[in-house]
């Protein structure tokens, strides 16, 4: 069995917890019934031993393994991770989504996505990463009762996400503590506004508005200011052409949305002005969550 997952870029400027698109980056698991237990990493994290014994997608899986049959079973997982850890990439949002999927496909029951992203709210309060996560493209969230509610919308092939990857890790839930704990009228509305815009956008296909709306004044400064070299990165973005350009979910990388035919001369500019930063042009992802039988 295998169960294949996509990065993910939150926020998206001012959708704060609400809004996310998927990228063509994935983990991906294979896992079968074994006698005993056993766990191989390939790619991020394979030279973590941390992740052999205290690994999120072992505990979430066990735990949801139990509960839809009712026994314990040893398995052989082989993980391939290509999503950075920590680096605001929606690592811990693919882990989770996977390790529920992976679990009710080893017991042998269908769930639907929609399904399967209510569970995945239970570990992540907020729906901005598990959401594209679990369907692919851009998504507007929100959460009520403890459930998801969110639209979809497909991204096109002409766009690319060029991402700025800093060797600095940026746990969520430690930066989600740097923010404010309350907002001004006036920012909260500017955030409202420029939310809703940037969600019309994205649905309009009108990406030349996106430089315009996908500003935000609820945490990206704050957190930026933790690593000021993604201010310059920010500036040389939409120097060079970039039709968004924000903070990737709790950072520390940064992502541009840009025209495929700028991709690589967005992406070398970025390569000669930040050498110590990994620089990747991925697709984007419409397809999320994948379960292979
Ligand atoms: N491939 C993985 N395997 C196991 N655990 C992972 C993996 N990727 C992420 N995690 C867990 O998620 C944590 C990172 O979560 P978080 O700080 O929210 O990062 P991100 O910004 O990438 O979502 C890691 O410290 C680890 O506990
Ligand atoms: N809305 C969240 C998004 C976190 O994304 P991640 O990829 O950094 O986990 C936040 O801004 O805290």
């Amino acid at each position: 069995m295998t169960v294949s997952v996509p990065a993910t870029s939150a926020n998206l400027g001012p959708g704060f917890d609400s809004l996310g698109l998927a990228v063509d980056l994935r983990n991906v698991v294979e896992f079968h019934p074994s006698k005993f237990f056993s766990v191989s990493i390939k790619g991020e994290g394979e030279n973590n031993p941390r992740l052999k014994g205290n690994n999120l997608f072992v505990s979430i899986f066990n735990d949801h393994y139990a509960r839809l049959t009712k026994k314990t079973q040893n398995f052989k997982f082989t993980f391939h991770n290509q999503i950075p850890m920590s680096r605001g990439l929606g690592s811990s949002s693919a882990v989770i989504v996977s390790a529920i999927a992976s679990a009710h496909e080893a017991a042998g029951i269908r769930v639907s996505k929609r399904r399967i992203l209510n569970h995945a709210l239970v570990y992540e309060s907020h729906p901005d990463n598990i959401t594209p996560a679990v369907m692919g493209g851009f998504n507007a969230a929100t959460i009520e009762k403890n459930k998801v509610f969110s639209q979809r919308k497909h991204l096109p092939d002409y766009l690319k996400a060029v991402v700025v990857i800093p060797n600095k890790q940026m746990n969520t839930s430690k930066s989600r503590t740097v923010l404010p704990k309350s907002y001004s009228k006036e920012n909260a509305i500017y955030n409202l506004s420029h939310t809703a815009l940037t969600v019309a956008a994205f649905f309009n296909e009108d990406w030349e508005m996106l430089k315009l709306a996908a500003q935000d004044r609820f945490h990206q400064k704050a957190r930026m200011k933790t690593l000021p070299e993604l201010f310059a990165v920010q500036k040389v973005a939409y120097e060079s052409g970039a039709l968004m350009s924000t903070l990737s979910g709790s950072g520390s990388t940064f992502f541009s949305l840009v025209y495929d035919d700028d991709a690589s001369m967005i992406a070398n500019k970025f390569t000669q002005k930040f050498p110590d930063f990994i620089v990747k042009t991925l697709d984007f992802d419409n397809n999320g969550l994948i379960i292979e039988r």
